[in-house]
Parts: C-alpha cells; sequence; structure tokens
C-alpha cells in the first residue's frame, strides 16, 4: 500500500508570547491518503493555521512528525517541496505581488525552480490561467485590477503549475463575497477531481466544508476533539463543541440533539488552558469530572471524539 499524501504523528507546537507559552498544536495525529480532502474546522485561534504552516514545512514541530508522500517535510529541499505540496491562503491580495503582471506571478514557481526553460513556462502557465477560468488579456493585468475572486484564481493557478499533488486551503474562501465563495469551492472540486489532488482543506465554517470534505477534524485550543466522515460528523455529531459549531451554520433538528446555547464566550486563553477537557467551560452538559480529567478518545468507525459523554 503507498504512504498517505500526508501523516501527522504526534505533532507539538508551542510559541513563546509575552503572556506565556501558547500550546498551539497538542498532540494532534492524523493522515489523508492520496485523493483524499480533509476538512479542518474550528474557531479563531484554535491552532487550523498553524497545524497547515507545519504541514508545508514553514513551521517546524517542537516534537513529533509531518510526512508528506513518506517523506519527512522537515528534511526535504525546498525546490521538491515546492513540487509536492503547495498553499493557497485566505487572502490572494496581500499574497501577489501588486508590482507583478499575472503571467508573472503564476510563472514565479516555475521560474524559482531554475529547471524549466521560457517555452515550457509561457505553456504552462497559459495552460493553467484558462484551466483557472482567467483570459489571456487578465494574465497581463496586475492584481489590482482584477476582483477578489479573480484574484484568488490566480493565487490558484500559481499553485498549480508546479503540478503538485497535495494542496493545503487556509480559509481560500473567507475573504471573498458569499456569491463567489461558491466559484471557488466548485472550481477547488473540480480541479481535484481532474488532477487526482489531495487537499486539507482548513475553514472556521462548517457548511464550506461540508462541500468539499470527505472526512472532518474539529479543532478546539490545539486538540483534534472530533473527527469522522463529513456524512457521520453532520448526522450525528458527538462532542458538545462540534455540535455548537453545527448549531452556529444549521437549523438546529431535534434529532440532532443541539445543545440550544451558542458559543459565545470568548475562547479561554491557550497560554492558560482550563484542566481536564478543556472545552468544560464553555459546555453546557459538563458534569463534575469534566473539569478535571481529560477525556479519553472514544473512538467510532473512521473517527471519534474525545468527551467523557460521547
Ligand atoms: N507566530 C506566533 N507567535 C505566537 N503565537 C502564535 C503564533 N502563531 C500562532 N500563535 C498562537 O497559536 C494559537 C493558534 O493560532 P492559529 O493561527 O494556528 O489558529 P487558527 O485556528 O488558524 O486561527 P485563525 O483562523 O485566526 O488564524 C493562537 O493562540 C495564536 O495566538
Amino acid at each position: 500500500m503507498s504512504a498517505p499524501a500526508i501523516e501527522v504523528l504526534q505533532v507539538h507546537k508551542t510559541f513563546a508570547t509575552g503572556g506565556g507559552r501558547v500550546v498551539a498544536v497538542d498532540d494532534v495525529s492524523f493522515a489523508i491518503p492520496a485523493g483524499g480532502v480533509l476538512g479542518v474546522v474550528g474557531e479563531s485561534g484554535c491552532g487550523k493555521s498553524t497545524m497547515a504552516r507545519l504541514i508545508l514545512g514553514l513551521l517546524a514541530p517542537d516534537s513529533g512528525e509531518v510526512k508528506v508522500e513518506g517523506q519527512a517535510v522537515s528534511g526535504m529541499d525546498r525546490k521538491a517541496r515546492a513540487r509536492l505540496i503547495q498553499p493557497v491562503f485566505q487572502d490572494p491580495f496581500s499574497s501577489l505581488n501588486p508590482l507583478a503582471r499575472v503571467k508573472d506571478i503564476v510563472a514565479m514557481p516555475l521560474v524559482a525552480q531554475g529547471t524549466f526553460g521560457r517555452a515550457e513556462i509561457g505553456r504552462r502557465v497559459d495552460e493553467l490561467l484558462a484551466r483557472v477560468g482567467l483570459s489571456a488579456e487578465m494574465g497581463r493585468r496586475l492584481p489590482a485590477e482584477l476582483s477578489g475572486g479573480q484574484r484568488q484564481r490566480v493565487a490558484i493557478a500559481r499553485a498549480l503549475v508546479l503540478r503538485p499533488r497535495i494542496v493545503v486551503c487556509d480559509e481560500p474562501t473567507s475573504a471573498l463575497d458569499v456569491s463567489v465563495q461558491a466559484q471557488i469551492l466548485n472550481l477547488l472540486a473540480e480541479l481535484r477531481r481532474d488532477l487526482g489532488l489531495t487537499y486539507l482543506f482548513i475553514s472556521h465554517n462548517l457548511a464550506v466544508v461540508e462541500h468539499v470534505a470527505s472526512e472532518v477534524a474539529v479543532m478546539y485550543l490545539g486538540r483534534i476533539v472530533e473527527r469522522g466522515s463529513t456524512d457521520a460528523l453532520f448526522a450525528r455529531p458527538e462532542h458538545p463543541y462540534t455540535k455548537a459549531l453545527l448549531a452556529s451554520v444549521l437549523t438546529p433538528e431535534p434529532g440532532l440533539g443541539v445543545p440550544d446555547v451558542g458559543l459565545g464566550d470568548a475562547l479561554p486563553d491557550p497560554a492558560n488552558m482550563p484542566p481536564g477537557c478543556r472545552f468544560h467551560p464553555r459546555c453546557p452538559v459538563a458534569e463534575a469530572r469534566c473539569a478535571s480529567e481529560s477525556p479519553p478518545l472514544r473512538k467510532r468507525a473512521n473517527g471519534g471524539a474525545e468527551c467523557w459523554l460521547a
């Protein structure tokens, strides 16, 4: 059997801040098979972007390991890594050079490899622009002359020009108008299907993840508190945090057992983690032991939840 596209093995990552040491990713493990799409959801500050940067090799874990197609990402040569795994970030405007023409922006990863001739670069850039729905005329524009959706198409073309097999999408539609979000999600889904890509797809919005992901991992304060197939997680959420996230995007149905509370309270200070289950201060169904004992993973097919009551 071939190695998973992405393998995260007991990864731990902290940051030193003025307020103390923040645990951003706390002993997280998961794998994404080739061609799979794992959606990672959670509120802002739960560690999703740190997870993305660890997988892209832009950050090193304190402990644990990230493997891409069976190779440790930490030991990989930068150029080789770029040919294998690429990011698409939230804000295309800040990630696109404002002074460069679209064609040159998309060509950049090819130029950086130092092995592609001009003709090949031109051919690949034209092919990618057409593939993401941008005309040759758009290729001659500057980022400021494009709409938000068009700029994200440029960022996607740039991510795919080296023909990577894995793409890490970090909130790729969150900065876009709602009407444009669906177009970009459809484009990403189509590209995945046609090119056989693997996605790690990060969003704070479960509704977005439902559209693209076959599996979902729910992150809360650095831990994956629930995971499962998208269908199972939406139909039968186990963790009260997942239920609260779902309640914020769905009209609750009585059968779901969605608690009648929102996530009004702010996320606890990650430099000062609550003891026991870290969700207990905000949990509508917490019991006494939730405040003192860390919950075990209660497994179910393809996943499970870290909750005493699951
Ligand atoms: N470079 C850094 N230095 C210090 N703290 C950091 C750094 N990067 C992230 N953190 C902290 O790590 C925790 C997780 O942040 P992260 O950005 O990964 O979360 P997130 O779920 O992606 O949120 P967002 O969607 O707002 O980016 C937060 O408490 C954040 O403040």
